[in-house]
């Protein structure tokens, strides 16, 4: 497995090295070649992993990990504490490198390589997340791969790269994954009892990350268009405000019985002009078209007086003669100006005090780009950071670009002037607008990501301990009866130390423990009993009826003795009995009791003489005793009986 996934990685390698050397027209600008040189070095430090072990991976590794964490922090960092355009300036500052972005991959990039790096660095162990990493890489790259397809890519931050540097990050992933899955095998429960909760909590921050990015930049937008807006409500109040003063101009020239004297126009029109600096002249034509008086009167001005403006070209002539013949206004639309700008001409008619006859007209040239000059410096626009342009039915008439690469919108402010269509355009740069977008978005992506994994090392840590709870549990239940069976054998062992197995009776060992435990007791007495002939029983009806034989006697010898007394077999047939507390003739009597009992008890001879027992019986009264000598004596009376006869009892009194 293992040398797939190094296949696969060094694949990967080959085709990164190709990507950022061979063909650089791949990668279509520095963010993406930031992820390109990254995506190497972690498929450097995989090839590593499978290679040559963790530690030489470590070390290409954790470099990586801390420009991840950089560029990550350069996504978070608020605009208070350090403004993206000081951070934008910094970047800036390396050779090669125009801002930013060119050095901090795509958001999602950035994250699918931090899970990556993560992964290995985790040394891919369950217990570390190492599965929830694959899995969040995974699903980062779907979302990446929506982002891609959709038209949602348009917003000032960086947030995906392109699909070459996608697949390669999915070869790399596909790799990890080969390499390390069959390790997870004997955790594969916990593994997926732990991923179901923490992908949920993946997608859902995924799901608030996209609602939150899309309104962040859905607000940027709003009030880029604002600003567009109340500019072209500003120049729309400007024109109106053009309009009535032109009126105004034009009547108080009809209040007049003559034509407007050079210096008196000259007044009036300066008046007027310092107003509406746009005004490119001011002008008094007569009754028959002829251009009388000019101001201001500069050298371009002064040339079209004496002209007779109804021989020019048709769009004026027919405004003119609006004026002068229907006694009514008339402009001339957009044209061309004398002046060699785009403008319009406004004709107002004036006549003589009865209003019975038009005695000449106002002509008041507007210039537009004079106009869009006078907007653009009123305006209170961040000159520096938003282009404007300005149009007139879509032929731009200014443009104001800035030095700062374009943003990914422009705001558009249309404003009708009867047939024309004026057009206000902004356009904010990527720098001002990320100054501006807030970093809720990615701050609450971070964090859910973050829950995630706590949230998968939580669960997993929980399910593997109480696996191994169950597992101890079971050895531990195994131990217990491991150890009532050792202590009932050891149990037996101990009872066979002191018993005999086949009489169930005491043994000599525990009887002799017993007597010593108990010499002191007085009046002491011990019964040596031996079966009479036993031999003959064994050799006449078989082995199995001698055992038969003793087990009958130790039946019907524990009958006939009292309680308290122990009753042992001694060796072969013969049988010992300890009596404490009883003197010599009360153990006649119970020797005497067992003997009748053997001789009752129904085992025979094979020539039908009934089983009987010779008993010695040794007292012991008062004073001082040795176990061995009560035995000896014992053994004496024992003697004594089978030497008189068998089946008989004689007692070796006390030496005392
Ligand atoms: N079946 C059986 N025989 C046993 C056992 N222990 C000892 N014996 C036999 O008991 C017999 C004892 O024989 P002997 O010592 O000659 O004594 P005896 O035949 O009883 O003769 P006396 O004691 O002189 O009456 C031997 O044959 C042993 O093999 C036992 O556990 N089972």
């Amino acid at each position: 497995m293992s040398r797939i996934a190094l296949s696969m990685t060094l694949l990967v390698i080959l085709l990164a090295t190709a990507g950022l050397i061979v063909d650089p027209s791949m990668i279509q600008d520095q963010s993406h070649s930031a992820s390109w040189t990254l995506l190497l070095l972690i498929g450097i430090g995989q090839a590593m992993w499978y290679w040559r072990g963790v530690r030489m991976s470590v070390v290409c590794l954790l470099p990586v990990l801390a420009i991840l964490l950089l560029g990550l922090a350069s996504y978070l960092l608020p605009e208070a504490l350090i403004p993206y355009v000081t951070l934008d300036q910094w970047a800036s500052w390396l050779p090669g490198v125009q801002g930013l972005d060119d050095l901090r991959p795509p958001l999602m990039e950035l994250l699918i390589l931090l899970a990556l790096t993560g992964g290995l660095l985790g040394r891919t162990r369950a217990s570390l997340a190492a599965p929830l990493l694959q899995a969040l890489a995974a699903l980062l790259l779907v979302t990446e791969a929506l982002l891609l397809a959709t038209d949602e890519i348009r917003s000032p931050q960086n947030l995906a790269g392109t699909p070459a540097s996608m697949l390669l990050l999915a070869l790399l992933l596909a790799a990890q994954f080969v390499g390390v899955v069959s390790g997870w095998r004997h955790t594969q429960t916990s593994i997926l009892r732990s991923l179901i909760p923490s992908l949920a909590l993946v997608l859902a921050s995924l799901f608030v990350w996209h609602q939150q990015t899309l309104y962040v930049d859905q607000q940027l937008q709003d009030e880029l268009q604002g600003e567009a807006d109340r500019l072209a409500t500003q120049l729309g109040a400007e024109i109106t405000a053009h309009l009535e003063a032109v009126r105004r101009f034009a009547s108080f020239w009809s209040l007049l019985e003559e034509p407007p004297s050079a210096e008196e126009w000259e007044r009036q029109a300066a008046f007027y002009h310092q107003d509406f600096s746009y005004f490119l002249n001011i002008a008094y034509i007569e009754a028959d078209g002829t251009i009388r008086l000019v101001h201001p009167r500069d050298d371009s001005n002064r040339a079209i007086v004496g002209i007779n403006a109804l021989d020019v070209d048709r769009p004026y002539v027919d405004a003119l003669a609006k004026a002068l013949s229907a006694n009514q206004e008339g402009h001339t639309g957009v044209v061309p100006l004398l002046q060699g700008m785009p403008g319009m001409i406004y004709y107002l008619p004036i006549t003589s005090p009865d209003q019975q006859r038009v005695t000449g007209a106002a002509a008041m040239v507007l210039s537009f780009p004079v106009l869009a000059d006078k907007l653009y410096a009123e305006t209170l626009l961040d000159r520096e950071h938003i282009r404007m342009r300005f149009a007139v039915d879509g032929d731009t008439i200014r443009d104001w670009p800035t030095s700062e690469s374009p943003g990914p919108w422009t705001t558009l402010s249309l404003l009708a002037l009867d047939e024309q269509e004026l057009t206000v355009a902004l356009n904010a740069s990527t720098g001002y607008l990320l100054g501006l977008r807030s970093r809720q978005p990615v701050a609450s992506l971070s964090i859910g990501l973050l829950l995630a994994y706590l949230l998968y090392m939580v669960v997993f840590g929980h399910h593997r301990m109480s696996v191994q709870h169950s597992s101890m549990y079971r050895s531990n239940e195994e131990l217990r009866r491991e150890v009532r069976h050792r202590t009932e054998l050891q149990r037996e062992v101990e009872w066979l130390a002191g018993h005999d197995e086949l009489t169930l009776l005491p043994n000599r060992r525990l009887f002799m423990s017993t007597l010593r435990e108990q010499q002191e007791c007085r009046p002491l007495s011990v019964l040596l009993c031996d079966i009479d002939h036993f031999k003959s029983i064994n050799d006449q009806l078989g082995h199995q009826a001698g055992d038969e034989a003793l087990r009958r006697f130790a039946r019907v010898g524990r009958l006939a003795m009292p309680e308290g007394v122990v009753l042992a077999r001694y060796g072969g047939e013969e049988f010992v009995a300890l009596l404490t507390g009883v003197a010599a003739d009360e153990a006649v009597e119970i020797a005497e009791s067992l003997r009748q009992s053997v001789m009752n008890c129904g085992v025979e001879h094979a020539d039908g003489r009934p089983m009987t027992v010779s008993i010695g019986i040794a007292s012991h009264g008062a004073g001082d005793l040795i176990a061995e000598d009560l035995l000896h004596r014992a053994d004496l009376a024992l003697y004594r009986a089978k030497r008189q006869g068998r089946n008989r009892i004689e007692v070796c009194g006390s030496p005392a």
